[in-house]
């Protein structure tokens, strides 16, 4: 049986993600706009727009309080956070959904978000990702540290330097093994099946992308930094 232990510096690493994960959250009047307004297409597309781009934000001051993230060049932190910025939005709001929030604001978010102009084949593989996500039933490191290897992914388009955003990586790899390890024993596959969701955020990235342009030729607006953070016209 592995002996498993996690070393003073990982201690370290984890409190300052889980810190920044925890310090950088959608405010509170954005969440409270969504049990408010009233429930027209148009009017829940604007609500998951500002949602949209508050995350975005929420994304932005995380990323910068990952170890490491500012050493690195800065073209490539930019490429970064632009290949990742679904995939950790992805990953945020399932974890909102599927527990943060109180029982009735779930179904009040999941209800515009089905009634906001979303086409049905982007709508199931979504809800499908949200449930797989509730039912691990992570801890908060793991959610942080998933997000953190989900950002810090070295095969980003335009991406330069490879091996430096590799190496930040595998060190988050190392540390979220060893999590799974101390805090699921009774799962030895636990690990394998949060990397999983990393191949689904793949595909679910696709999809969002297919969907801003539906979004686009309807002619939804969107705010500068979601069109910033897409390369949306
Ligand atoms: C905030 C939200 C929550 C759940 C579902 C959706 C559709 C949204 N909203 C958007 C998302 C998005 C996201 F923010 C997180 C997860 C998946 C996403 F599709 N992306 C965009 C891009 C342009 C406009 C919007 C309204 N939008």
């Amino acid at each position: 049986k592995e002996k498993v232990e996690i070393t003073k510096e990982q201690r370290a690493l984890i409190k300052a993600i889980l810190d920044a994960y925890n310090r950088h959250q959608i405010p509170q009047d954005v969440t409270k706009k969504l049990l408010q307004e009233q429930y027209s297409a148009e009017e829940n597309f604007l609500l998951l727009t500002e949602v949209a781009t508050s995350q975005v934000q929420v994304l932005v001051e995380f990323t910068k309080n990952i170890p490491g993230f500012l050493s690195l060049d800065r073209e490539d932190q930019i490429a970064l956070l632009k290949g990742s910025a679904v995939e950790a939005m992805f990953l945020r709001s399932a974890q909102v959904l599927s527990k943060k929030m109180p029982s009735g604001h779930i179904e009040v978010l999941e209800e515009r978000i089905r009634k906001s102009g979303m086409s049905e084949e982007f709508m199931t593989p979504m809800f499908n990702f949200y449930k797989s996500i509730g039912e691990l039933h992570m801890t908060q490191e793991e959610q942080a540290i998933l997000t953190t290897i989900t950002i810090l992914t070295p095969d980003r388009p335009y991406v330069k330097s490879h091996e430096a955003v590799e190496r930040l990586q595998e060190t988050m790899l190392e540390v979220l093994r060893k999590l799974c390890v101390l805090q699921h024993p009774q799962e030895p596959q636990y690990f394998a099946r949060l990397l999983g969701r990393l191949t689904e955020l793949r595909t679910l990235h696709h999809y969002h992308a297919e969907m801003l342009t539906s979004w686009k030729t309807n002619d939804h607006k969107f705010t500068p930094l979601l069109c910033e953070i897409w390369d949306v016209q």
